[in-house]
């Protein structure tokens, strides 16, 4: 009230902030554009190293296999690396890793960002009082598992695992998480095969994917 024959607090201030503002703004686009660069050739390098197999599990399925990347430290670590730039200033205290390919990025992941690793298992796995989510895959059914009293209801988590497909295991994981109390700030994956729109039944909760497959597996 009043505040319109007054100028804002801070004004001068914001002038000069806007006059170097267009000084960096310059700076900026060029650290972007270098940055996007850079993004873009790691990611590049990464899909360079998986491996697809047809027919396997299965006749009809494209495997798309990270054990090749993991093979190739660079393409491993610039992997771990993307997530960890993505995350770092967000303010999340979990990363929940699904079982089995999920372990093998969350836990780098967690403890680069300081924050807590929870595995979320398939059935019969976990030793302690859990919640569990059942869901439908590309190739049959499952259902995964969280230990009670892991997430906290301040918590703000990240799901991460290899591949995004039907969307069934990471719509499952968001749903125990949530049961949980806490917030899902975003699902992470390698690698997405689009054909088989997992984002939808994802709803509106985020996905941050570094490789789109060509082909559904
Ligand atoms: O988006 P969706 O259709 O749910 O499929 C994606 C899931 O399928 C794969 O795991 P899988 O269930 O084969 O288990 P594994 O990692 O133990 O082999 C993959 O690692 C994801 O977790
Ligand atoms: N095509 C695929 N490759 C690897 N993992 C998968 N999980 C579900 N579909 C998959």
């Amino acid at each position: 009230a009043g505040g319109g024959a007054r100028a804002p607090a801070g004004s001068s201030s914001t002038v000069r902030l806007g006059f170097l503002g267009g000084k960096r703004r310059l700076g900026a686009v060029v650290a972007m554009a270098a940055a996007g660069a850079d993004f873009d050739a790691r990611v590049a390098r990464i899909a360079s190293t998986i491996r697809v197999i047809p027919d396997f599990p299965k006749p009809g399925i494209m495997f798309q296999d990270i054990t090749t990347m993991l093979l190739n430290p660079e393409a491993f670590r610039d992997t771990i690396d993307l997530f960890v730039e993505r995350y770092k200033d967000k303010g999340i205290t979990v990363i929940a890793g699904v079982e089995a390919r999920g372990f093998i990025f969350g836990p780098t992941i967690a403890l680069a960002l300081n924050a807590k690793f929870i595995p979320l298992r398939k059935p019969k796995k976990l030793p302690g009082e859990v919640i569990s989510e059942e869901y439908s895959l590309e190739y049959g059914t499952d259902k995964i598992e969280m230990h009670v009293g892991a997430v906290e209801p301040n918590d703000r988590a990240v799901v991460v695992d290899d591949l995004i497909a039907t969307g069934g295991t990471l719509c499952a994981a968001v749903k125990l998480i949530e049961r949980a109390g806490a917030e899902v700030v975003e699902c992470a994956c390698v690698i997405e095969l689009p054909e088989l729109k997992g984002r939808d039944k994802l709803g509106n909760k985020p996905v941050f994917v570094l490789v789109k497959a060509d082909e559904a597996g």
